[in-house]
């Protein structure tokens, strides 16, 4: 359980403490106070870029005129239950740092450690347009579901995309008149084909556990969706064809498709061009084509589909952090979600502008008022 979030030179904050207990914590404040700026510290407790998807840099604060940003960090403090107590940290030494570390208990630690600690899943305004948005986003929201179940994804899928940039860049290059090494290519596919099937696999066994997380969960006021995996190896996976076969089809892909990758300098094949679609069950047509509150109500069911699974699979505490939820939510649905999470025992992190907007959680959550860069516990 997270007891204190501390931040340092992070956004738009100098030095904050938010200090919480077991529970939801409603974060409240005008636009611009800083309530996104604490989510995405939060979300930078798994692997990748957080809520925003920036980049460390973007991270460090800024005072006005200032080119780049500082030095950040952000720290955690969790109790581990027997009086135990962790540290979490991560951020940059240096301002301009690429890349942030991550420290447990004051070591230096792989970002995919911390799925040992907690795993933080998340839902914001950006999501609202999640199946009609770019393929891209939708995979990157999937592969993260993923991994919080099955954190080797992490490393599985950055493995793959590593060989895939290596490949075009050796690619692109014999396109430029220097010879590929067809040793390495072979060696860099090799790798595409063992990667990519085991990205496949695990995105296969993740859909069928989410699928049957949202079917379990029909006497909800959210709408359900049919889930689907696009992509050849993902369709392999789903009708039970083993790793290696699907290894050896992804191999052969990329092999006739190295002349188009070539000339059009991008990869165009292989899994990391999959996609998650959905339909929206009850109107029996594809998610893309659902009002953003339509999609936003499917996101969320798909998200606590998700928290209850990694619930009832053990390992680290899922945390929910949903920035500006209640806002696109009818009453009904408002007052289902807020039960649900008081129902789970859930360390939730919500914002909204107005308090009002959580007054079903009078007396269950804990409302801090934000207001810039200042952090005021009311109850
Ligand atoms: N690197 C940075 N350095 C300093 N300030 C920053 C940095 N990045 C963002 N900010 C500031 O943080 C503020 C945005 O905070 P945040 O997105 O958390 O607001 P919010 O309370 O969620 O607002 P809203 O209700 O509009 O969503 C802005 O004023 C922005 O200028």
């Amino acid at each position: 359980m997270i007891t204190a979030l501390t931040l340092t030179d992070f956004r738009s904050y100098a030095s904050a403490t938010l200090r919480v207990g077991a529970g939801p914590v409603v974060l409240h404040g005008p636009n611009g106070a800083g309530k996104t700026n604490l989510l995405e510290a939060l979300s930078l407790f798994t692997p990748g870029r957080g809520l925003r998807g920036a980049t460390a840099v973007e991270m460090g604060r800024r005072e006005p005129g200032e080119a780049g940003g500082r030095a950040w960090a952000v720290a955690l403090t969790l109790d581990g239950g027997d009086g135990d107590e962790i540290k979490l940290g991560t951020g940059v030494q240096s301002a301009g740092a690429a890349r942030r570390i991550v420290r447990i208990d004051g070591e230096t630690a792989p970002p995919g450690r911390l799925l040992d600690y907690l795993r933080p899943v998340w839902a914001t305004p950006e999501q609202d347009r999640l199946f009609s948005d770019a393929r891209a986003e939708r995979l990157k929201f999937f592969d993260r579901l993923v991994f919080a179940a099955d954190p080797a994804h992490a490393a599985t899928v950055s493995a793959y995309e590593k060989a895939l940039r290596e490949r075009l860049r050796l690619l692109t290059d014999g396109a430029e008149g220097r010879e590929a090494d067809p040793l390495w290519l072979d060696a860099l596919e090799l790798r595409l084909a063992e990667s990519g099937a085991r990205a496949a696999m695990a995105r296969a066994s993740a859909l069928e556990a989410l699928q049957a997380g949202i079917d379990a969960r029909g006497d909800r006021p959210f709408p359900q969706a049919d889930l689907g995996l696009s992509g050849e190896a993902e369709g392999l996976a789903v009708s039970g064809a083993d790793e290696a076969a699907i290894a050896a089809v992804i191999r052969e892909g990329m092999v006739r498709s190295r002349g188009r990758d070539a000339a059009a300098g991008r990869s165009l094949y292989g899994p990391h061009r999959s996609d998650l679609t959905a339909l929206h069950r009850e109107k029996n047509r594809p998610a893309a084509e659902g009002s953003s509150g339509e999609q936003k109500a499917l996101v969320l069911n798909l998200i606590l589909a998700q928290i209850v699974r990694l619930k009832s699979e053990g390992g680290a505490s899922p945390v929910l952090l949903l920035d500006e939820a209640p806002a696109h939510l009818d009453a009904n649905r408002r007052a289902a979600l807020f039960d649900e999470i008081v129902a789970l025992n859930l360390q939730a992190f919500m914002t909204g502008t107005e308090a009002a907007l959580f007054e079903d959680l009078q007396g269950r959550a804990r409302f801090v008022r934000v207001e810039g860069g200042a952090l005021l516990a009311e109850a």
